[in-house]
């Protein structure tokens, strides 16, 4: 499989079809790009998708609600080996919602957390290589619906045309540790930039040659990990292009205490990041950070919070903070776009209902009116 800004995608689509269908559109557009510097890449996409693109919501927390057990060190990954048709139809479930960028079940996905678990290397990797695959899937079916006409759409017009990337996941080494650390970003001393690097390695090199459109660094909650991947894509050339997106508690900084500015310098300065945001983070934090991106860069910003919850940890519950507003999450979307974020999504507790609100509200149906009910 190649990836969407590959030509010889191009090629074996035209060779097979004789009639233009929609893919193929999709995929001459993206042909269009190859000879483009992979910087300008989510530029060109996003002037395609008129300008702001929608990113899809919750993954793991959509899978729990189809009744998924995720309670386990591999958490959403657990699905790819026991239930990959739910997998699936949380990726149509977004697509359907408006999704123009869906991301992968790889988050937790670690070579490492599936040898763990009694698999072989190569089990491992197949498993990698296979929640891109089923991304793609997804995206076929979705494609096929539109173009039999079969799909109901809310909003009329906007599903034939949409656009839509797969985005390689890749979470933290805290996500794989499983330990808490994913939102405290501290490893400890014996923990380097090196270790690292040597941990991520090979699932990027992996996902680079999936056929993903580009890889989701996410959830990242050091500078010292955002230093790492920007090195490996870099240092292992990476011919894909990536978004780093960070998190923050007080929307300042990031968990382990550093700067988000400082953190999105690293992401600027590496010519591979093609876009740098903020994800799984409260609402409340998201219109400053982004003030504090755009001083940094001027990369597209995407943002993809979560409904403002808190996870705990210790008894893996997600607790209302009691200040998280879920009907206003929504009607943030046009300020946050004001402050000069131009993708926009969804992270943990977040629903289809939340991607299609957040889709009529860029696509200027609803003036960010929406009630959006998170999950009890
Ligand atoms: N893409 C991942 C998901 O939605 C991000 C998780 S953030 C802890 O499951
Ligand atoms: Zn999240």
């Amino acid at each position: 499989m190649h990836n969407a800004f590959s030509r010889s995608k191009i090629t074996s689509h035209l060779r097979y079809s004789s009639t233009p269908s929609y893919r193929d559109v999709h995929t001459l557009f993206m042909g269009s790009l190859v000879k483009e510097e992979t910087s300008s890449l989510m530029t060109k996409f996003l002037e395609k998708c008129g300008g702001y693109a929608v990113v899809d919501g919750g993954f793991a927390t959509e899978l729990q609600r189809h009744g998924a057990d995720i309670n386990d060190p591999l958490w959403s990954a657990k699905c790819l080996i026991t239930s990959p048709h739910l997998v699936t139809k949380v990726h149509l479930d977004y697509l359907e919602s408006g999704a123009n960028i869906i991301i992968t079940a790889s988050y937790q996905a670690t070579i490492q957390g599936f040898v763990a678990k009694g698999l072989s290397v190569g089990e491992a990797e197949s498993l990698l290589r296979r929640s891109v695959e089923i991304a793609y899937e997804a995206r076929e079916i979705f494609y096929n619906r539109c173009t039999k006409g079969s799909w109901d759409f809310d909003y009329a017009g906007k599903a034939s045309g949409q656009p839509v990337l797969v985005a390689a996941s890749v979470g933290s080494y805290g996500a794989y540790l499983a330990d808490g650390s994913e939102y405290s970003g501290i490893y400890g001393d014996s923990v380097s930039k090196e270790t690292l690097k040597d941990f991520h390695r090979r699932r990027v090199q992996i996902l680079e040659k999936s056929g993903a459109d580009l890889i989701a660094f996410e959830a990242i909650p050091n500078k010292l990990e955002a230093e790492a991947y920007a090195d490996l894509l870099e240092e292992e050339e990476i011919d894909i292009p990536a978004w780093f997106s960070f998190t923050s508690k007080d929307g300042v900084s990031v968990p382990r205490g550093d700067s988000v500015v400082e953190c999105a310098k690293v992401a600027d300065s590496c010519k591979k990041v093609v876009a740098i945001g903020i994800n799984c983070t409260s609402p409340r934090f998201i219109h400053d950070l982004i003030i504090s991106l755009r001083q940094v860069t001027r990369k597209p910003i995407v943002v993809y919070p979560n409904s403002g919850e808190v996870y705990d940890g210790l008894n893996k519950k997600w607790i209302k903070s009691g200040e998280e507003s879920e009907e206003d999450f929504v009607s943030y979307v046009s300020k946050w776009r004001d402050e000069g974020a131009s993708l926009f999504g969804g992270c943990c507790r977040t629903t289809p209902n939340t991607i299609r609100a957040i889709a009529k509200v860029l696509s200027g149906e609803c003036p960010a009116a929406s009630k959006i009910k998170f999950e009890q």
